[in-house]
């Protein structure tokens, strides 16, 4: 089974546009939940310019599984031990980048990365790294006892042609390669109602994280059918 995770960042971003009181993340989250998501993705930036401190306290209280992604920092790493998610997505972040940009550099900072997994997960949080396709930050993430890698499937999502086609043939070979290492396999990054197929082709995924083109549809047809339209593409994965 091919579990869906609800990325609500950019319900914030239009939040934070006016510095409004709305729409709330915490009202979409709980939608995309009906809506069958498995769970929901927030990432807390250094610089909120979407989702705030408040919300992902509430969130934490309030839905089945939070997956908070953050930078690894000393900060980020206290707030998710006040905060408890289900489990913590450690990903690169600028300041001055519009949105992610690449995988998390773990084979060049293994030492910081593993304390902040040992840290993590030494208070029940699962701990996955959000990182490129590449094999040597999967021996990286695997020395530094992560439990879940994410594939940054950006790349894939913002190619066409042959150089999407090589992307893709590189996610197999990394998902293939992650799951010798015992390492469970999840995706995600700029994945959306058409690029999709191509990410089913991935072998042993555990969970795709797609927000940007569900918001965005969302915006069209509402929370719920969105995410039920993502679920119903999402059902001929058969790995
Ligand atoms: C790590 C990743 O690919 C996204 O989940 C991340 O949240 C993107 O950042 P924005 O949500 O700020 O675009
Ligand atoms: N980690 C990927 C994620 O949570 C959602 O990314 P996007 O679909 O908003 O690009």
């Amino acid at each position: 089974m091919l579990n869906l995770g609800v990325n609500i960042d950019h319900v914030a971003t239009v939040r934070q546009a006016r510095m409004a009181a709305k729409p709330e993340p915490l009202e979409a989250a709980m939608l995309a939940e009906k809506a069958g998501a498995w769970g929901i993705t927030a990432h807390l930036r250094e610089d909120r310019r979407h989702m705030q401190d408040a919300d992902l306290a509430l969130l934490a209280k309030q839905v089945r599984r939070l997956n908070m992604e953050m930078a690894v920092t000393d900060e980020m790493v206290r707030i998710a031990l006040e905060l408890r998610p289900h489990s913590s997505c450690l990903v690169p972040e600028k300041r001055q980048e519009l949105t992610t940009e690449g995988g998390l550099d773990v084979a060049g900072q293994l030492e910081k990365v593993g304390r902040a997994v040992e840290t993590l997960k030494a208070a029940g949080i699962v701990v996955s790294l959000f990182i490129d396709p590449d094999l040597a930050q999967l021996d990286a993430a695997a020395k530094a006892g992560a439990d879940y890698v994410e594939l940054h499937t950006g790349t894939y999502s913002n190619t066409a042609g042959a150089a999407r086609a090589a992307e893709l043939e590189r996610l197999k070979k990394a998902a293939e390669y992650a799951h010798k290492l015992g390492i469970r396999v999840n995706a995600g990054h700029g994945i959306d109602y058409e690029n999709i197929d191509g990410i089913l082709e991935v072998p042993h995924l555990c969970e795709l994280n797609i927000g940007h083109s569900i918001v965005g549809r969302a915006i069209m047809v509402g929370m719920e059918q969105a995410v039920r339209e993502m679920i119903e593409l999402m059902k001929p994965y058969r790995f």
